[in-house]
């Protein structure tokens, strides 16, 4: 089993240090991971030129699993959008097709408190969220900024094929099929074009999947909804953008985003596996960042790519223990509790495990 550990920019280093002293735990109890280090972002930028240099490349496409923490941070933000570290990463999921983005959403009982809802709101909340991670506004051309009659103008094209959404919307209805078997789809087809095909298709596929409920739902109601009555949800599919916005919503039903771990994945084991933040640079540096979301995504690795169910399990157990014990970083603290930095929620876990 090789995994390429791809650490990033900001919070990306400390947050990965802390899952990959959790794998090499696992490691010494028997399975056989290699964790090979390499560069994708900014520091892959400052040392190669490129956000995500040959060598990586090279790297990733050896490699069974993908570990990340996160790239990023403003001190690249006036780079050429080809060199930007945000570039790198849609250029991963690209090359390794990861269409298929799972990103679920669960509240741990002991974080009611801390999520900015309601406890009533909240409590028992198990959602999935289904994201097409290939394709969408986020990849569309034509895209840039021009001149047109004499000023500037921006563009990006939401493009998607009946193809792409089809794959995407089997991901979710054999998702759903495995759970309460409820599946909404999201989309903006009032507006949209791109997304009326999208219903469309998700619609036809829904026809394989008799026993599973479909719904659609428009995007600004789902945005809504998320917040009103999160629970009413089962699983949710919908495009990058979209997908990519209503899940960092969801991720504060549970407390923090510094929880939501997630997997992205081609249509064979190969993954990708992230928490669904970004590089945190306003706390970069400080050990604070909550490595949980991280410490999850080895376990979703365990679970996706390397059919290690047993040693999923037992990565999700230690967190839950953790929680129970009071652990907790700035982010989900509250009165009562024990407040920890990021390497001791690390040590947290491993005492656990
Ligand atoms: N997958 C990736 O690599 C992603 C990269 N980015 C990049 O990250 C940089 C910062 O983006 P932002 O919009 O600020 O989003 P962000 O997700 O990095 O941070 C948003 C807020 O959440 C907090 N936060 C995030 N992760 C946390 C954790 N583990 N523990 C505690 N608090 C946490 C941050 O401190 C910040 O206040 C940008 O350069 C952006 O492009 C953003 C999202 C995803
Ligand atoms: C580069 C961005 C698309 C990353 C992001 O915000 C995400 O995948 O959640
Ligand atoms: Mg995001």
């Amino acid at each position: 089993m090789k995994i390429a550990i791809l650490a990033g920019d900001g919070i990306g280093p400390e947050i990965v240090a802390q899952a990959v002293r959790v794998l090499q735990a696992l490691r010494s109890d028997g399975l056989k991971f290699e964790l090979e280090p390499g560069l994708l972002g900014g520091c892959a930028v400052e040392a190669a030129g490129e956000p995500f240099p040959e060598v990586t490349r090279k790297l990733v496409a050896d490699a069974d699993a993908v570990l990340l923490g996160a790239v990023g941070g403003p001190q690249y933000d006036a780079l050429p959008r080809r060199q930007r570290p945000e570039q790198g990463l849609l250029s991963i999921r690209r090359m390794l097709n990861l269409f298929a983005n799972l990103r679920p959403a669960i509240l741990h009982p002991e974080l009611a408190n801390a999520s900015t809802l309601k406890p009533e709101v909240v409590a028992g909340l198990d959602i999935l969220i289904v994201r097409e991670l290939t394709g969408d506004i986020y990849f569309g051309e034509p895209r840039g900024i021009e001149r047109r009659d004499g000023q500037r103008v921006g563009y990006n094209t939401m493009i998607y094929s009946e193809a792409e959404i089809r794959r995407i919307a089997h991901v979710a209805f054999q998702a759903a099929r495995k759970r309460n078997r409820r599946l909404c789809s999201v989309d903006k087809m009032n507006v949209l074009e791109c997304t009326q095909l999208w219903r469309d298709v998700v619609t036809e596929t829904a026809k394989e999947y008799p026993d599973v409920e479909l719904s659609h739902m428009l995007v600004d109601n789902a945005a809504m909804q998320l917040v009103r009555n999160p629970r009413q949800f089962d699983v949710v599919v919908t495009g990058n953008m979209f997908g990519d916005i209503l899940s960092d919503e969801a991720s504060m039903l549970t407390g923090s985003i510094g929880m939501l771990p997630s997997a992205s994945l081609d249509d064979r084991s190969k993954g990708l596996y992230e928490p669904i933040h970004g590089s945190a640079p306003d706390i970069a540096g400080k050990d604070v960042a909550n490595p949980l979301a991280t410490i999850l995504s080895a376990a979703m690795m365990l679970r996706y790519t390397f059919d290690e169910e047993a040693a999923a399990v037992r990565i999700e157990s230690a967190v839950k223990k953790v929680l129970a014990g009071g652990y907790r970083t700035r982010d989900i603290y509250e009165p009562g509790t024990k407040k920890v930095g990021t390497a001791a929620m690390g040590d947290a876990v491993l005492a656990n495990i």
